[in-house]
């Protein structure tokens, strides 16, 4: 079985592809002082209180903290036995290279992605992914990675409003019933949330007009629901497309006869 490890800024995901599907899906925060030891019992703990009989004996990671990867791979060997692919690492092999400017390092979560999602609805796409940052990765016709857009994510944002001004308090994103908020809560809550909704739309008109095509919008991360009420931003939604394409590339590894 492979264990699928996805670092966020904020969060780190685990999940487990048991040949058919996937089985467990567990959140834990992203902290690089986090020891081997600790992600294993919190780990075997929970997979445990689920009565799962889990043999993994494959790894493959993707990590946007660099810091993270060295005990994560601890974590493979140790408690695994096996030696984890990490995306972005020479040697582990992706079916197709990304296009960007000489000695751009993409996010290895694009990477992953473009490819998740070129898998699911082939070439011209838009994947917007509302995690740390709201990030949209363009996929050419043959699945490559050829650029996007990086924005600051939806609770960064809240997070950097209240940080700065000192009479503005913490708020939760939730889609406000009326544009004009009549207090200061209902203010911040409509200029996250009109605010996104438009940068969005904004971005994807722009990049339709810069690619002169039709181009799908696939959203994942764990805001996007929140964006999709009836504005009909997205094609679709995938809430395991990172997973997905950890999987692929692992597959894609293994055919190649690494690892
Ligand atoms: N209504 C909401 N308001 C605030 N946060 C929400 C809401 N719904 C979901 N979330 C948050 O979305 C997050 C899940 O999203 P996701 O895993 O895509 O991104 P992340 O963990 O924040 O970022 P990263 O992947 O960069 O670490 C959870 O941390 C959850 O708290
Ligand atoms: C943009 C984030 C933070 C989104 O998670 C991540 O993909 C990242 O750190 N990227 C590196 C820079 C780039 O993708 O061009
Ligand atoms: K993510």
């Amino acid at each position: 079985m492979l264990l699928c490890i996805d670092t966020g800024n904020t969060n780190t995901v685990f999940s487990v592809w048991d040949g058919e599907k996937f089985v467990g899906l567990w959140r834990i925060s992203t902290d690089h002082r986090r020891t081997a030891d600790e992600y294993f019992v919190w780990l075997s703990t929970l997979i445990t209180l689920q009565k799962l009989e889990l043999n993994i004996d494959a790894c493959i990671i993707s990590s946007t903290a660099p810091r993270v990867v060295f005990n994560l791979r601890v974590l493979c060997n140790r408690y695994f036995d096996t030696r984890p692919l990490v995306v972005g690492k020479p040697d582990c092999l992706l079916p197709v290279a990304p296009r960007v400017d000489f000695g751009t390092v993409v996010g290895p979560d694009r990477l992953v992605n473009t490819l998740g999602a070129f898998d699911r609805h082939g070439s011209d796409l838009i994947v917007v992914d509302f995690g740390t940052a709201t990030t949209f990765d363009v996929v050419d016709t043959d699945g490559a990675y050829v650029g996007g857009v990086i924005a600051p994510g939806v609770n960064l944002s809240l997070e950097a409003l209240h940080m700065g001004a000192a009479s503005l308090p913490h708020v939760d994103v939730t889609m406000p019933a009326k544009v004009i908020g009549t207090n200061t809560v209902a203010c911040i809550q409509s200029g996250i949330f009109w605010g996104y909704i438009g940068l969005v739309q904004g971005v994807v008109d722009k990049i339709r007009e810069e690619r002169e095509r039709p181009m799908k919008v696939i959203a994942t991360g764990g805001l996007a629901p929140l964006f999709d009420q009836g504005f009909d931003l997205f094609d679709a939604i995938e809430d395991d497309l990172t997973m997905h394409g950890l999987r692929l590339i692992h597959d894609y590894n293994k055919e190649m006869g690494n690892g």
